[in-house]
């Protein structure tokens, strides 16, 4: 089977197919149907169609480093490719390749006792939104959840998160406004082993005013963590708001730097078209993308799925 008709049948068995295409129907425009107009006027993998699949992706924010690496690598083993219908799935087939999905390691789940999942980003990424569609999650998978409202710098954030634990019926573990977000982690931790929490969220600051601050504080953050459970966080989390593409890539070396972020939730996927940003962030910043948010509900959450990513931004071709 080619890997093509491997990502297709992945895609169909999907649960989440339907969401996939309609949170990411603006990336479809700037990818898929932009593609499917080169059917017009396909002559075979020459220079034309190098340079206008190029200019796709960058326009789907691809980047240019990633997307050179892209057409390079379609470049030297599309020989075989006579008709317009196998060059796309001949993409198709590199995107997935390059984005290679094998290397990366499954969630660590801690199963002696409290999982802690901390949230990291600058303000407005919207990891305040994640940290409860997260809860949603994995209440939904029959986790006993608990949250920490540790972003005790912006006005309003503990608020936030606090009213979105009550709806979604978990415990919220608080702090005051200007608290050491460190010492609302400790309480939390506390909280999650007395209780049996399972799933211990941590919606943290995001304060990116230097870059000896933030890993000061990131890396307070972890010690107290670490010291209160063993092997904790189990996963740090930096959320990117995909609507600034190129930008919020930068923004997250700072972070990379200052503390080991193990994976990436990349929100307001329905909001752009520059769906591309995945492929970026994966070749430049080579760390898995975990979730896609796809709207702005506690619902609108999804684990990313390349199958489902690569169908969804490139269905206006099958139509
Ligand atoms: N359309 C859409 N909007 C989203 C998504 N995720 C977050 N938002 C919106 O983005 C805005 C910012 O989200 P917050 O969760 O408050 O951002 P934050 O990073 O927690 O911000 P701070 O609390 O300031 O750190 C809100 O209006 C959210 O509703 C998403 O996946 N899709």
């Amino acid at each position: 089977m080619s890997v093509f008709s491997k990502i297709k049948e992945a895609f169909v068995k999907s649960e989440d197919k339907d969401k996939y295409l309609s949170g990411l129907d603006r990336s479809k425009k700037s990818f898929g149907d932009r593609m499917r107009a080169l059917s017009n006027n396909f002559h075979g993998i020459d220079d034309d169609l190098l340079e206008q699949i190029m200019v796709i992706l960058l326009e789907s924010d691809v980047g240019i480093h990633t997307a050179q690496k892209i057409v390079d690598a379609f470049e030297s083993n599309g020989k075989h490719v006579k008709d317009y219908d196998s060059m796309l799935d001949y993409l198709i087939s590199i995107l997935y390749d390059f984005y290679d999905e094998s290397s990366d390691e499954p969630i660590k789940i801690n199963e002696e006792g409290p999982t802690v999942i901390l949230m990291v980003g600058v303000n407005g990424s919207g990891k305040t939104t994640t940290s409860a569609k997260l809860i949603q999650y994995y209440k939904e998978q029959g986790k006993k959840v608990a949250v920490a409202a540790a972003d005790t710098f912006r006005a309003g954030a503990i608020d936030q998160i606090d009213t979105w634990a009550n709806r979604l019926g978990v415990p919220c573990i608080k702090g005051k406004m200007n608290q050491d977000p460190s010492s609302v982690l400790v309480d939390a931790c506390r909280y999650a082993k007395e209780n049996d929490v399972d799933i211990l969220i941590c919606d943290t600051a995001g304060r990116l005013q230097n870059k000896t601050n933030l890993m000061n504080e990131l890396s307070k953050m972890h010690r107290v963590v670490q010291r209160e459970i063993e092997g904790a966080p189990q996963e740090v989390w930096l959320v990117l708001d995909a609507t600034t593409g190129q930008n919020g890539i930068s923004q997250a070396k700072v972070f990379l730097e200052a503390t080991d972020v193990t994976g990436i939730v990349l929100t307001k996927m329905d909001g752009t078209a520059k769906g591309g940003v995945v492929l970026a962030i994966r070749d430049l910043l080579h760390l898995p993308v975990r979730f896609l948010g796809l709207g702005e509900k506690p619902a609108d959450l999804r684990p990313f799925d390349i199958n489902a990513f690569l169908m969804g931004i490139t269905k206006g071709i099958e139509e």
